[in-house]
Order: structure tokens, then sequence, then C-alpha cells
């Protein structure tokens, strides 16, 4: 299967440490024979931190939004390094070059692109680009809630949901850098135009990539 990955800042750089990358560059290796693999690394904490200290600064939200882009291609650029040989070694900064480069048959890491999203758009943008099979986005959360679970103990679980009722409950959610909150809009009305098959799945354990190719786990969201 050609998939992409997603996979949040809140996930592989939650900690200041290697540990993540080395954990998610073993799982990606283990499956490279079998799958086409794309790669997409959000920017976490570092990127919201920057970003806060751009706005505080002056910057608009675009020059914002690129500070975040920077901080995802440099997480993806640890990623790469964690994959060694497996990954190309460069992080393409646009799609048509995510396409050439993945002639290589190598992993693609990629990062940000252009402002005004967050990497969930990149992912599923490049999904569309590449005609993914499946695109897995890893959060830190089982997957989708009417609420969100920190806040809302109760919040209820949704093993499937179709992307326009994401859409209704994300509506209204926040727009500005750093904050293209749960899962951005673009993604979703991208999803929903191309039918990409998508999966939200906890990866606080990496394992869970499995799981998901196996469609055992997390919110699966219907492209309609
Ligand atoms: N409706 C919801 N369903 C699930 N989680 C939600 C919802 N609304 C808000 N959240 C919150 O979204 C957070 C995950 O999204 P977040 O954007 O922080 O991380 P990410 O996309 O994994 O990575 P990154 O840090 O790169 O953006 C969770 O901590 C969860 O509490
Ligand atoms: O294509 C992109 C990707 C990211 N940004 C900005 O960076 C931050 C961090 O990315 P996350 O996916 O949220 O971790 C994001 O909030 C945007 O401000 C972007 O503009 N374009």
């Amino acid at each position: 299967m050609r998939i992409v990955i997603t996979i949040g800042g809140s996930i592989i750089i939650s900690e200041f440490s290697h540990e993540m990358f080395r954990a998610y560059a073993d799982i990606l290796n283990s499956l490279r024979d079998e799958h086409d693999l794309f790669v997409v690394v959000g920017g976490g904490r570092p990127a919201r931190d920057y970003i806060g200290v751009a706005r505080e600064l002056g910057a608009s939200e675009a020059r914002c939004d690129d500070i975040g882009i920077d901080v995802t291609r440099l997480n993806a650029r640890l990623l790469i390094t964690a994959l060694g040989d497996s990954a190309y070694p460069g992080v393409p900064e646009n799609f048509r070059e995510a396409l050439e480069v993945a002639a290589t048959g190598r992993i693609v890491v990629m990062g940000g692109t252009e402002p005004a999203h967050s990497t969930d758009a990149v992912g599923a943008i490049l999904a569309e680009t590449v005609e993914a099979d499946l695109m897995i986005n890893l959060t830190s959360v089982d997957g989708f809630y009417d609420r969100d679970p920190a806040k809302y103990p109760d919040a209820r679980f949704y093993p499937e949901i179709t992307a326009s009722e994401m859409l209704e409950h994300l509506r209204g959610s926040d727009v500005r850098a750093g904050t293209y909150e749960f899962f951005d809009h673009t993604a979703l009305h991208m999803i929903r135009r191309s039918g990409i098959r998508t999966m939200i799945v906890n990866g606080n354990d990496p394992e869970n990539l499995l799981r998901a190719i196996d469609g055992e786990i997390g919110t699966t969201v219907i492209p309609e």
C-alpha cells in the first residue's frame, strides 16, 4: 500500500529527546519493504514556543505560520536522521518535490509547506498528490471526540465519523498560527473531495501504527 503518515509534534517531540524518533524510525523501517511510505512531521510544543515569541514581536500570522513551518522541517530532519539510509536525505518543501523524490524508493519525510494550515492538511494534500491508499494521523489522543477529552472527561469517542460531521463539530475552532485545532478544516475538505481513507490514532504507542494498518483502532474518518 501507499501510505501517508502524519506524526503530531505532540507525539514525536513531546519530550525534547531522541527516543520517539528512534521508536518511529524502527517501526517505519519495518514497514518499508511492504509499503510506500510518506511521512509528515508536526511542530509540537517547540513550534508553539517559537510562534509565541514571533507573535510577541509583532509578526503577522503568516510570518508566524512560516516560523512554525521551519520547526516542522527541523523535526522532519531529526526523523530522517533516525531513519538513516532508508529515508530520502532532504526535506521536500512542496508536493511536486515530494512526488519526485518518491521515485528514489526511499521513505519521504517532510514538514510544512505554506502558511494558513497545519501539517494535517499537508498530509491530506500529499495523500491526494501521491494517490495514497491510506492516511494515518498519529496524535496524542485515541481519536476524535465530540469535545476536547483533555477538558471534558465525559467527551464521547467516535470509532467512525464522516468528514462532514467532523467539519460541523470543529466549526468555529481557532485558525491562528500554532492553533489549527485538533484536525484542520483544509485537511477535512481534501479527505472529502478525494475520498482519502483516513484513520486518527493514538501515536503515543508507536506500535499503534501497525494496528492502524490492520484497521483495528482509533477513529476512521469516512470521506463523505
Ligand atoms: N474533538 C477533539 N477530539 C480529540 N482531541 C481533541 C479534540 N479537540 C481538541 N483535542 C485536543 O487536541 C490535542 C491533539 O491535537 P494537537 O494539535 O495538540 O496535536 P497533534 O496534531 O498531534 O500535533 P501537533 O502538536 O504537531 O499539532 C489533544 O491533546 C486533545 O486534547
Ligand atoms: O504547512 C504548514 C504546516 C505548518 N504550519 C504552521 O506550523 C505550525 C505547526 O504545525 P502543526 O501541524 O500544527 O504541528 C502550524 O500550527 C502552523 O502555524 C503552516 O503554516 N503550514
